[in-house]
């Protein structure tokens, strides 16, 4: 190592110059300026000093080996001799091995051994640094808690302050209203008791007047100045009112002697303040308190009335401005409702009669949550006519049911069920499409799966469309069962290919749906049937609760001479037990007993499975649904509800029409809808008009025949005319006398007809704008026939009496029987007392001849005429 200026060797340890001159000094090292020189030793002392001064030992760091050295001695023996145990000699041969370790500092450069240094001093200023932060950061941070803590006590404090505060003012609030209702009592009881001695007072008064009115009054005068003379009474009477600042003499008739007697008694007439001025008022509202007001669908008008607290009159009067016309007893639906709520000043409500009811139910019924289990699929069978829809059915009760259950079928319901191998399947035996989109139409899905029955010899038909149409409707899966397979004829192929081409896809073409062949006749494939409705059921995951209260729906039911109401129902969840109430629809009643499809009593039945049942109070309709409830009053409450709703709605329905006509016709203008109702002499006329009178609308307008019927037109046939808005058209019929009024009195507009062309024409040419000079028919007087004659000379004459206008000899006219023209002609002769007449007035008889026609009969009337032409106006 050689000698080093202190600039060389601070730029070898990389600490600035400063510091190693500093360092130096602190060793004892005697140097003054960067070109000092700095031998080895010097360099050693300095390194030792700055270890020491970092606390470690330079002897100890000296002490510490810096070279090992490891020495190894071996001694093998060797043996050696001609004969081997004889004369041998043994050579020991020994091998010394030395190695030596240095310890790898020792054999560092000077170099090297400063700059580690450099690095391990580093190190430790750095750990010094570090720690020196470390604890300043404890104590920041210990600070900081501590500060934190103080905050938090703080607000804790002040919550605390602000919570007793609340307490406290709470207390003093309560406090004082406890004094102000104290107060308020005791003025209250005041108010009472003053009253009560006001009405005392006048009572007495009056009495006191009525007796003397009646001779007593001598008694009462005399008794007076004797009331004075005790003392007592005058000066009760006095301190009353002399409390009441007023004259003690104001009060005095009131006090005879009965008055005295009380005043002895009661103290409490002294005790209060009494002004006889005062009198109890009563302030009229000035404003509707408004009121919510719950509204349901449908509501009769009394009923809305009485929830608004109003007469009837008066919701009445708010309809009738609403263009409304309706009784006390008429029900208004819930828009209305809520229009002339609003309009009364209150707050309308709506309610539905769903939630309601789903509410009453809710109380009666099991709540959903039970446990499910896989049940058997309900099987509808559809398909065209004669392709075997029932002979598969019965093949399958046939062979199933009367194998599987002793006795055989005694009964036959519109259900059962089939018990295979695989588990059971429940068919509904309601074969046909009616029947299926009737439960439908009720929003019934009994049916789970469908089998459409397509006979193999004769392929896909119209019905067995239809019936796929239904099943897609329906969303229900279907299973086509290929039948008559046993004939030679029978073409499956056809079947299939006729069946896919409208989507209906088999599984072996690739598609979803499981074609099967069958034969109703052999039995042949109904296994695979079966087995295939197992399957599809079970792809379904069809499940339901077979535990607690039962709900299902009504198949079909019967009134049945000696059993009552019978109807057969199909669980769907739940168990149905025998003596159980059930509601049905609009029917409840105790289940008396259950029949299973075979006539066999049953006492429980589980989900899927058709059980008929008695003690119905009537029957219900198929598609209706049935819940067991807890009783039967609760069962009679639901029944009535549902019925009162059934009736509110029909109620509703038909005003509905003439609501939905007043906001329609205001909407869309007089031109957009044409409504007509028609009443005609025979059924066929009706449907003639009817479809020619459909078919004239167009994008403009919609011709609407709102009510079609045969016979007369009647009172309601005028009111359904006002309350749609329709135009009345009799076809060879005429209005009688009460319609007559109605159609007078409302201006409604009817039109008479005797050609179906002449109708359609002018509604035709009404619509188009295109009206030519309409010929108008008055009809200027009725007849009513009273009593028939013959005359040689004019064949029937009928002795009349003119109820109506005046009958004029050479009008044409009409022979109405019961309102309906049964001839159309000419008067020939009117004749009055033997007379000929030109003209006889209502309320007059005569006698009419008409011209070849002598079928006329008592009750008939004739009905006289006259036509004009009048320019339409567009
Ligand atoms: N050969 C043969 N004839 C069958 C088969 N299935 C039904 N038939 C006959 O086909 C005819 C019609 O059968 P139904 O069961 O009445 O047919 P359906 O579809 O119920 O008829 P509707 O009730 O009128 O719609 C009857 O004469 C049956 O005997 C079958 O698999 N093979």
């Amino acid at each position: 190592m050689s000698d080093k200026t202190v600039q060389e060797l601070a730029g070898i340890v990389g600490i600035p110059l400063e510091r190693l001159l500093e360092q130096m000094k602190e060793a004892g090292i005697v140097a003054h300026s960067a070109e000092d020189t700095i031998n080895d030793d010097e360099k050693m002392a300095l390194l030792g000093h700055l270890r020491k001064r970092h606390g470690k030992d330079e002897e100890t760091e000296a002490s510490t080996a810096k070279k090992v050295t490891l020495k190894r001695r071996t001694v093998t023996s060797l043996k050696q001799g001609t004969v081997p145990g004889k004369n041998t000699k043994t050579i020991n041969i020994q091998v010394n091995k030395q190695k030596t370790y240095i310890k790898r500092e020792d054999a560092m450069s000077d170099a090297e051994r400063e700059e580690l240094e450099r690095v391990k001093k580093d190190l430790e200023e750095r750990a010094q640094k570090q720690e020196v932060e470390e604890q300043l950061h404890r104590d920041k941070a210990a600070r900081e808690k501590a500060e934190l803590e103080a905050k938090q006590a703080a607000v804790r404090k002040q919550e605390e302050d602000a919570r007793a505060e609340r307490a406290k003012k709470e207390k003093e609030t309560e406090a004082e209203r406890h004094k102000a209702e104290k107060a308020q009592r005791l003025e209250a009881s005041v108010e009472r008791n003053a009253e009560k001695v006001r009405r005392q007072a006048a009572a007495k008064k009056v009495a006191a007047e009525r007796k003397a009115g009646g001779g007593a009054a001598k008694k009462t005068v005399a008794r007076k100045p004797a009331v004075a003379a005790t003392g007592k009474p005058a000066d009760k009477a006095a301190t009353v009112h002399r409390r009441a600042d007023k004259p003690a003499g104001g009060a005095k008739p009131s006090y005879g002697k009965k008055g005295r007697k009380k005043g002895g008694k009661g103290r409490n007439e002294q005790q209060f303040i009494v002004d006889p001025n005062a009198k109890h008022t009563f302030a009229m509202p000035t404003e509707i308190a408004a009121k919510d007001i719950s509204i349901p669908e449908n509501i009769i008008v009394s009923e809305l009335a009485q929830k608004m607290s109003v007469k009837a009159a008066e919701v009445i009067k708010h309809l009738m401005k609403l263009g409304i016309m309706s009784t006390i007893n008429q029900s208004i639906d819930q828009e209305t409702a809520v229009i002339l709520v609003e309009e009364m000043g209150h707050n309308p409500i709506m309610t539905s009669e769903e939630d309601h009811e789903t509410d009453m139910l809710a109380e009666h019924t099991e709540a959903d949550e039970r446990k499910e289990f896989p049940r058997a699929p309900i099987v509808t069978i559809m398909g065209h006519v004669d392709h075997g829809k029932t002979s598969l059915l019965d093949y399958i009760r046939e062979t199933r049911v009367a194998s599987g259950e002793a006795g055989g079928i005694t009964q036959h319901i519109g259900a059962y069920q089939v018990k295979t191998d695989h588990g059971a399947v429940t068919f509904l035996d309601t074969p046909g499409h009616a029947a299926f989109t009737a439960m439908r139409a009720r929003g019934a899905d009994v049916t789970d799966v469908v089998i459409v029955v397509v006979a193999a010899d004769d392929g896909v038909m119209p019905q067995t469309k239809e019936a796929v149409e239904h099943a897609r409707a329906a969303s229900v899966p279907m299973i086509v069962a290929m039948n008559k397979m046993d004939k030679p004829e029978a073409n499956p192929d056809k079947v299939m290919q006729e069946l896919s081409a409208i989507g209906v896809m088999p599984e072996e073409w690739g598609g979803d749906v499981q074609f099967i062949k069958v034969s109703a006749k052999t039995g042949e494939g109904v296994n695979d049937l079966i087995e295939s409705l197992i399957l599809q059921s079970e792809i379904l995951e069809l499940k339901a609760p077979n535990e607690g209260k039962a709900s299902g729906l009504v198949i079909e039911s019967r009134l049945d001479k000696g059993r009552g109401a019978v109807a057969t129902v199909m669980v769907q969840k739940g168990t149905l037990e025998q003596g159980q109430i059930v509601l049905c629809g609009h029917e409840y009643g105790r289940v008396r007993a259950m029949f299973d499809e075979n006539g066999a009593n049953v006492k429980v039945a589980g989900p899927s499975t058709p059980v008929e049942i008695l003690g119905l109070s009537g029957t219900p309709n198929a598609g209706d649904d049935f819940v067991v409830v807890t009783s039967e009053r609760a069962a009679r409450d639901l029944a009535e509800h549902r019925e009162d709703r059934s009736k509110l709605s029909r109620n509703a329905a038909q005003q509905a029409s003439k609501l939905e006509e007043v906001f329609s016709k205001m909407a869309a203008g007089e031109t957009s809808n044409l409504n007509i109702i028609i009443k005609t002499d025979v059924q066929g006329s009706l449907e003639a008009l009817r479809e020619s009178l459909n078919k004239l609308s167009t994008d403009e307008v919609s011709v609407k025949v709102v009510y079609g019927g045969v016979g007369g037109i009647n009172e309601g046939d005028a009111n359904l005319a006002l309350a749609s808005g329709a135009i009345l058209m009799g076809f060879n019929v005429r209005a009688d006398a009460t319609a007559r009024k109605l159609i007078i009195e409302k201006d409604i507009d009817l039109h008479y007809y005797s050609v179906i062309y002449d109708a359609i024409d002018e509604v035709k040419k009404s619509l188009s704008g295109m009206l030519s000079p309409e010929i108008k028919e008055k009809i200027v007087g009725l007849a009513e026939v009273r009593d028939v004659f013959r005359s040689p000379k004019f064949g029937s004459i009928a002795g009349c009496m003119v109820i109506d206008g005046f009958v004029k000899r050479n009008l044409p006219i009409r022979v109405l029987r019961e309102n309906v023209v049964i001839y159309e002609g000419q008067l020939e002769s009117l004749r009055r007392f033997k007379d000929d007449a030109t003209e006889v007035k209502m309320g007059m008889e005569c006698g009419i001849g008409v011209k070849n026609y002598n079928d006329v009969k008592i009750g008939d009337q004739i009905e006289v005429f006259e036509r004009f032409e009048v320019q339409r106006e567009l």
